[in-house]
């Protein structure tokens, strides 16, 4: 049992009104009222493309839509996970428990020193390749032969008749993991045991000494379905990104500057992805995924979440969150007083 168990965890009342994603204009919105809409983004898609009567009745109603999915979720969610518990048999049941002999053996050596009682974050960049960004560190996570069991697995998912759902509205076609049964006996542990002591030396002020939640979820790209994914931030203090494989051409993402930078002046930089390493980043570093030219591309995504961080301030309306009760996780938000943990704070 670990200290996480107890907590209970809350969404930000903004999930509900904030960061709509209209792909057809690339565009995040605020909808709180059609009034306010129309104030805040008539002109701006306009300018983007949206002229005509019907096409700004159908951005109303796709962000309508979207709001009955979000007020629904926590039910629908709960719903599907009991679903998939009923009729889902795993094809690989071994690969939803953690096991040493996953991991690649120089992640365990990175992660066996940051344990160490006299690790360091100078001692730590030794042992790690040259930042592929700014704060962006890549390092191998998974053994190959995982890795292909884990797409195995997923891909018998996928085919099988069990409810799926998707991981956010900018993803057509990844999967949930805590819906699938991974939360427990692989991503808590992989977080607890192996990511936190890395974060801890490498984000102590992102909240990466307590992070104690987070959303995992699979994201998939095919040359027939989803082919990129636009530039935005995570809702995450810290994001661990793996690539799974299969086998891709292109699709390196590229990262810009934190999310308070604006646009224009930010210089993006690519970075290269190879199958069975992560990347390590901050979850408010702005980024995206370039379109593969052929194959398929599967990634497994953490969006790891400090309570004690977010509870200041929502990442994503930047206010201080309006707690709502949600499912398992929720949002990472926790009714606790910031000072509760000590370990957590900066010193
Ligand atoms: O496709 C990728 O590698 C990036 C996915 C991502 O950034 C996300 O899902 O938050
Ligand atoms: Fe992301």
């Amino acid at each position: 049992m670990t200290t996480d168990d107890a907590a209970q965890f809350y969404l930000c009342n903004c999930f509900t009104t904030d960061n709509f994603f209209l792909e057809d204009f690339s565009l995040h919105v605020r909808f709180v009222s059609e009034q306010q809409f129309r104030l805040d983004y008539e002109a701006l898609l306009r300018r983007l493309g949206c002229v005509t009567d019907q096409q700004f009745e159908d951005v109303l109603n796709k962000i309508s839509q979207e709001v009955d999915r979000r007020r629904r979720l926590s039910a629908t969610s709960a719903e599907r996970a009991a679903a998939i518990k009923d009729v889902y048999r795993p094809l690989h049941p071994h690969v939803y428990h953690l096991q040493e002999s996953y991991l690649a053996p120089k992640f365990k050596q990175i992660v066996e020193y940051c344990r160490g009682g006299d690790s360091s974050v100078e001692g730590l960049l030794e042992l790690l390749e040259e930042e592929a960004a700014v704060r962006v560190y890549r390092f191998p996570v998974f053994e190959k032969s995982f890795c292909d069991e884990l797409v195995e697995e997923l891909e018998h998912f996928e085919k099988s008749s069990a409810p799926k759902g998707r991981p956010n509205t900018m993803n057509h076609y990844g999967i949930l993991l805590n819906e699938l049964g991974f939360d427990e006996g692989f991503v808590t542990p992989l977080r607890e045991q192996y990511l936190r002591p890395l974060t801890s030396l490498l984000y102590p002020d992102c909240g990466g000494r307590c992070l104690d939640s987070h959303k995992a979820f699979v994201v998939k790209y095919d040359i027939n379905e989803d082919l990129d994914l636009s530039y935005h931030y995570d809702n995450a203090e810290v994001t661990l990104n793996v690539s799974l494989g299969k086998d891709f051409t292109e699709g390196n993402l590229y990262f810009g500057d934190m999310k308070q930078v604006p646009l224009s002046e930010t210089e993006c930089s690519e970075v290269e992805h190879r199958v069975c390493e992560g990347l390590l980043h901050r979850g408010q570093h702005m980024h995206g995924a370039l379109p593969i030219s052929s194959g398929q591309r599967w990634n497994l995504i953490v969006w790891m979440r400090a309570s004690q961080e977010r509870n200041k301030l929502c990442p994503m309306c930047n206010k201080r969150p309006t707690l709502v009760e949600g499912e398992g996780f929720a949002d990472g938000f926790t009714k606790h007083p910031a000072t509760q943990n000590p370990s957590c704070a900066l010193t």
